[in-house]
């Protein structure tokens, strides 16, 4: 298996804190994969997204781009951004200028490329993501789900190999889930590596095929969902919780899982799922 992108042994600690944020992060995205990258709240994983785009620069460790490690002069910089988008947690950290079509346009025009080859680009994403008919509205008129696409669309303009989402779908209702899976499905069968952090377990088990577990700024589960979630111990230790799939998976008697057939009557089913403590 090839890896984009690796860390090794990486430490980062914020200015005026005395707790390291990444404390001996190691981790590999595996080429062409569906990584989730999981753990709760402030182990360390936007700060890694910040370091995976040269946002931050690690204190000590090292960041490897296919092999290479990662150089940090500006040029060189300017040009990994272009091949690993980072798509923020919250929009509003990410949308600068007053319309789609002006942000969206942004990246592509600071990456120098004429004005033509913008307008086509901007033009066909406007039309992909399904945000023609906003192109020229106020962002400030939109709702979080409209904003979360117009910035996956700035990112998506680039044409970059790795995409990362910070918390994607966090705060997006059930449809707006869907349409973002959905362009990220579509976007991963052009053969774009996309990593995502999530808390949401029950999303990792139906759309990852890599698994990354973090805790206090490190790594500790990493692997195939089957590999991470067979770990229910350590999971549970963490605070995150077993997939609801997975745990159905689990408590089904021998014989269903075999073929057998579940009971047809939904009431007796619930019945089951109640006496079985599942989902609880
Ligand atoms: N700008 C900052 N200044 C100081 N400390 C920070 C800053 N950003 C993050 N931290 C700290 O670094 C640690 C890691 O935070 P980080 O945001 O990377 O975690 P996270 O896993 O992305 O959390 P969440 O799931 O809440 O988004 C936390 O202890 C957090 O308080």
């Amino acid at each position: 298996m090839s890896m984009l992108l690796e860390a090794q042994d990486m430490m980062y600690t914020y200015p005026s804190t005395d707790r390291p944020a990444l404390n001996g992060l190691s981790l590999a995205i595996p080429t062409g994969s569906k990584t989730a990258i999981c753990g709760h709240n402030g182990c360390g994983k936007s700060t890694f997204f910040l370091h995976s785009n040269g946002i931050l620069r690690p204190q000590s460790g090292r960041l490897q781009w296919k092999g290479t490690d990662y150089s940090y002069r500006k040029a060189d910089i300017h040009a990994l951004r272009q091949r690993i988008g980072l798509v923020f947690q919250d929009p509003e950290q990410q949308l600068i200028l007053n319309t789609p079509y002006e942000d969206i346009s942004y990246g592509l025009r600071n990456a120098g490329f004429p004005e033509e080859e913008i307008r086509r680009r901007v033009e066909q994403m406007l039309v992909r993501m399904g945000l023609t008919h906003l192109a020229d509205q106020p962002i400030h008129h939109l709702s979080l789900g409209q904003k979360k696409r117009i910035t996956l669309a700035g990112i998506l303009v680039l044409e970059p190999e790795l995409i990362l989402l910070d918390e994607p779908t966090a705060y997006l209702d059930p449809k707006s889930e869907v349409q973002l899976l959905e362009q990220l499905d579509r976007i991963h069968a052009q053969g774009v590596t996309i990593a995502m952090s999530t808390h949401d377990m029950n999303l990792v088990y139906t759309w990852a095929d890599w698994v990354i577990v973090m805790d206090q700024g490190r790594v500790v589960l990493s692997g195939t969902p089957l590999d991470v979630f067979q770990q229910t111990d350590t999971l549970m230790t963490l605070g995150l919780r077993i997939p609801m799939l997975y745990d159905l998976w689990l408590a089904l008697p021998e014989s269903w899982r075999n073929g057998a057939a579940p009971p047809r009557d939904m009431e007796a089913f619930k019945a089951w799922v109640s006496t079985h403590h599942i989902l609880q």
